[in-house]
Parts: C-alpha cells; sequence; structure tokens
C-alpha cells in the first residue's frame, strides 16, 4: 500500500518520486511505502496554506466550530478501520488503539470545536488614564505540527486540532515511521467540508521533510512533541528566524510510593503507568521510588504481577473485527504488551538492559526477546524491572523509552523529592499516599509540568499539559495552546470625558 501527501485536498506522489518502506512491528515485514518528501513538497503545501488562510482565519468561528465536530464523527465512524491500522502501524494492542488511540483523536477535534467557541480575549479598562485597552488574538498564518510514533493519531490531532481551531493553516508531518492513520486522516477531512489548503499532510524524514518545514521562512510557529535531542535541534534552527514554538519532550517520570497508599490501586496503577503501550508514553513513570517500609513486599507484589503481563501479537479475538485478520495469526484471548515501535527502537531499549548492570542496575524479571508464533520477526520485549542502588545512574538518568522500569527505595519525603527532582527532565510526577499536608507539599515542590497524586494519566482536556526542564517548552491543552497557535495584540483607545 503506497501512502500519499494529502496536499490542497489532493493526494499526492512527492514530488522527487522518493518512497521510504513502511514496517510492521508485529512481523516486522514491509508492509506498505511513504512518501519521502522534501523542501519542494513543504513548498508547494505551504503556498496553498498560504493562500486560504485569509479565507479561513475569516471563517465564522461556529462554521470552523462545525467543521471540526463533522472531523471527530468521522474519525469515530471509523473507529474500526483507523484502531487497525494505528496497531498494524505501530505495534501497540488493538485494544488500546481502540480505547484509547482513536476516541481521544475524536475527542481532540471535539474539544477543541468547543473551545473555540468559548474563548475570548481580555479588556483593561485603564482606571484614570482615560483609556481602554482590549486584545485581538490574531491567528499566526501557516504553523507546523510534527508529531512522533507512539501515539500517532491522539498527539497529530493533539495540535492540529486546536491550530485549525484558532484559524490557522497546517503543514503538518506525523513520524514517517507511523504515518497510516494521518494519511487516513485526509479523506475524513475533505469529506467533513474542510477548505483545500487549511490541512497539508507532508509525510517523509524529519531530517528532510521536518526539516524543510522548520526552515520555511512562512511557517510561523512550530508546535513538536519528541525527543529531547530533536527538540534541541529545533530550538536552534528556528531561534534565528524567531518561530514560536511548543516543544514537549521527554520525560523520566518518578513515581513515588509512599506506604499510607490505598496499595491496591496503586499496584494496579502502577502496572500501568509502567508498561502502557510497552512503555513508549512520554508520561510513564519509569523511577518508581518506594518508602523503605513498603519496599519489600511492593518488590515482590510488583514483580509477580509483571510476570503475569502477556506479550504477543497486537491483535486478540476479542479485538479483531474480522476484516485485516493476518492469515497465520493464531488466536489469542489477551494481550497487555504488543510489539516495540521498530528494530532499532527495540535495539535501543535492549542495550540498556544488556548493560544493566554496567548501567548501575539488577534485572529483577524480563529483559528478553519474545518470540511469537508466526512473527518471530516481531519485536517484541518482556516488561522489565531493574533494581538500582542510585538515582545518579545512566538508567535513571536516561529517557529509555520502553517496557523498562527502574526500582530503589527511599527513607523519609525529603529524599522522595530530591531523587524525584535528580533528573534533567520535568514532565510529570506521580505520588501515592493519603496524606494531604504531603500531597500539598510535594504538589508544591516537584519539578514537572504535571503532578498526578493517586492517578496517572488521568487527563481533562482542559488542562495545561507539558514539561519544564529538559522535557520542553511552553504548554497544549485548554485555553493554554490556542493562546500559543494566536499572537496577541493590544488595541489602547484613548478617549475624552
Ligand atoms: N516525548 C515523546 O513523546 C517522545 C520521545 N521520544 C524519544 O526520542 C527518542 C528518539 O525517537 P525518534 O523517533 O528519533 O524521535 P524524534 O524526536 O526524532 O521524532 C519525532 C518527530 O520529529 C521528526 N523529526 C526528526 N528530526 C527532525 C528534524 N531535524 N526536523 C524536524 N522534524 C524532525 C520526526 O520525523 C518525527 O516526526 C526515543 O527513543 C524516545 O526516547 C520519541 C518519540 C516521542
Ligand atoms: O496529551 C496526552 O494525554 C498525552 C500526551 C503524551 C505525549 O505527549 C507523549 O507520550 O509523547
Amino acid at each position: 500500500m503506497k501512502i500519499k501527501n494529502y496536499i490542497n485536498g489532493d493526494f499526492q506522489d512527492p514530488q522527487s518520486n522518493d518512497w521510504l518502506d513502511n514496517y510492521e512491528p508485529a512481523s516486522g515485514k514491509v508492509y506498505g511505502q511513504i512518501p519521502n518528501s522534501d523542501a519542494e513538497d513543504v513548498e508547494e503545501a505551504t503556498a496553498f496554506a498560504k493562500a486560504e488562510f485569509p479565507k479561513w482565519s475569516n471563517t465564522t468561528l461556529e462554521e470552523r466550530s462545525r467543521i471540526l465536530m463533522n472531523i471527530a464523527n468521522g474519525i469515530e465512524s471509523r473507529l474500526d478501520t483507523l484502531a487497525e491500522a494505528e496497531s498494524r502501524d505501530n505495534g501497540k494492542p488493538l485494544s488500546l488503539a481502540k480505547t484509547v488511540d482513536i476516541p481521544r483523536a475524536a475527542s481532540n477535534f471535539r474539544f477543541f470545536a468547543h473551545a473555540i467557541a468559548q474563548f475570548a480575549s481580555e479588556s483593561h479598562e485603564s482606571v484614570g488614564l482615560k483609556a481602554m485597552n482590549f486584545t485581538l488574538r490574531k491567528p499566526l498564518g501557516v504553523v507546523g505540527c510534527i508529531s512522533p510514533w507512539n501515539l500517532p493519531l491522539y498527539l497529530f490531532t493533539w495540535k492540529i486540532a486546536p491550530a485549525i481551531a484558532a484559524g490557522n493553516c497546517v503543514i503538518a508531518k506525523p513520524s514517517e515511521v507511523t504515518p497510516m492513520t494521518a494519511y487516513l486522516l485526509g479523506e475524513i477531512c475533505t469529506e467533513a467540508g474542510l477548505p483545500p489548503g487549511v490541512l497539508n499532510i507532508v509525510h517523509g524524514l524529519g531530517t528532510t521533510a521536518g526539516q524543510a518545514i522548520l526552515e520555511h521562512p512562512e511557517i510561523k510557529a512550530i508546535s513538536f512533541t519528541g525527543g529531547t535531542k530533536t527538540g534541541e535541534h529545533i530550538a536552534r534552527t528556528c531561534a534565528p528566524m524567531f518561530k514560536k514554538l511548543s516543544l514537549e519532550l521527554g520525560g523520566k517520570n518518578p513515581n513515588l510510593i509512599f506506604a499510607d497508599c490505598d496499595y491496591d490501586k496503586m499496584l494496579a496503577t502502577t502496572l500501568r503507568s509502567s508498561f502502557a503501550n510497552q512503555g513508549q508514553i512520554c508520561l510513564c513513570g519509569s523511577r518508581i521510588f518506594v518508602e523503605r517500609s513498603l519496599y519489600t513486599s511492593f518488590k515482590e507484589d510488583f514483580v509477580s504481577r509483571v510476570k503475569e503481563l502477556v506479550v504477543g501479537h497486537p491483535f486478540t479475538s476479542a479485538t479483531l473485527s474480522g476484516r485485516e485478520k493476518p492469515a497465520t495469526f493464531s488466536v489469542q484471548q489477551k494481550v497487555d504488551l504488543g510489539a516495540l515501535v521498530s528494530k532499532s527502537h527495540l535495539e535501543k531499549v535492549e542495550d540498556y538492559i544488556h548493560n544493566a548492570k554496567a548501567y548501575g542496575g539488577t534485572v529483577l524479571c524480563g529483559g528478553k526477546r519474545v518470540s511469537v508464533e508466526g512473527y518471530e520477526g516481531g519485536y517484541y520485549l518482556e516488561p522489565t524491572v531493574i533494581e538500582v542502588t542510585t538515582n545518579d545512574c545512566k538508567l535513571n538518568q536516561e529517557e529509555i523509552f520502553g517496557p523498562v522500569v527502574t526500582i530503589m527505595p527511599f527513607d523519609n519525603e525529603e529524599e522522595a523529592l530530591q531523587l524525584a527532582n535528580g533528573t534533567k527532565y520535568g514532565l510529570s510526577a506521580t505520588v501515592w499516599t493519603k496524606d494531604l499536608d504531603r500531597t500539598m507539599r510535594l504538589s508544591d515542590s516537584l519539578q514537572a509540568g504535571i503532578v498526578w497524586v493517586n492517578t496517572w494519566m488521568n487527563r481533562d482536556l482542559r488542562t495545561p499539559f507539558g514539561g519544564v526542564k529538559a522535557s520542553g517548552v511552553g504548554r497544549e491543552g485548554g485555553f493554554e495552546v490556542l493562546r500559543f497557535f494566536t499572537e496577541a495584540k493590544n488595541v489602547c483607545i484613548s478617549y475624552s470625558q
């Protein structure tokens, strides 16, 4: 199957006619091709987007909202097709794509269809100065949205929906590793009545298509989610052009478990926060710290629950709708972890496990590849728990971004806080305790953009989302992202009495 670029409402081959292979992580086999677009494709897309901008930015909020709702409905009505495409492209369990990724993609459009109708700018009555100020919030023009492979349609739409709701035209690039659902979104947008040129989807490598988006002088802002190294490169490239930047980068998130927590709830949630999506979520709690009095029982229970997790082909008997059943598929009852996204990523994660001793840890369980019958070339890895004795080791300082967590005891709240804050990252933190005072103290002092207490990945789309330190710059979500995708212009009117 050949994926195409979506430019000005048309599906097109890349101008260079250069193509990349698209791999199925569950089998390790090539199952399609995607355009390796370059600066010429980005140039064409940007010209159409720029031409459409005056019209789209003057389209009423009601009409924009109506189109966004149509897109949300279009996604929902194709739930099975999109979920199967996502699972096949990424390797994640189909059940996860069906219950999390695709529903959230629809929610992103529905949420911003409502939010744009409520978004308002400020006015300031300048008492005593005989002046009144009001602020206009103007869309920026053409903006770039670059998204990663871990939550493909979920994160792609998390950027695109607010950008177009705010009146911008968009050049969007999904990850070259997982392009399929972004491709399918093009048709949905056309059917929903989105005018040609408002959303342009250009596929290809970061170093060619992505770089061309960063460098294009007409692209006024970049919203990016991905690795911290890439974020640094984006910041360096865009700073001299004074582009607005929103960077959602990596995490090495602490999961602080105190002895007074609701143990059963904590244990079940910690399994999820460690291994959901094969641990490939920037919010996963990859560093688990446990109060010493609870440590031995936690270690025993956690490791035994991890050993029960099932690694297997992302499709199961329960989730497969029947349309795309692979020929050699042997039916499983349940799967907790599917395949990692790519061979190179599997090898990167394995390096941390194979060198665990040298990197400061002892493997307690997992760590080996899993061979799935009929899919021996797939990128399957056991969920892995590593015990560490210090937070300063490589295993606790570098983002692994796979099904690997470390565990370590702490003696008191002060030490827990020091450990939690002791990395260059600052995306999210989870705290398990029933003590309200402790909750308030830690919420105040944790260096993180998001603190979850007695929960994890509990998302209200109105809330600010993003990180501090090497986890990024700026906030997505709610009105924060609508502010990002608009420029404030203050108007001061003097009057006589
Ligand atoms: N915070 C997060 O959610 C994510 C973190 N990561 C981390 O990053 C590591 C590397 O993963 P990658 O797949 O290489 O992520 P990446 O950061 O390179 O890829 C994310 C997106 O950026 C694009 N990109 C790459 N280079 C670019 C450039 N020069 N200009 C413009 N766009 C560019 C890619 O094509 C993709 O669409 C992972 O091992 C993981 O640790 C990866 C994906 C998501
Ligand atoms: O917005 C969310 O709910 C989750 C976002 C997750 C990421 O940005 C990520 O894993 O990269």
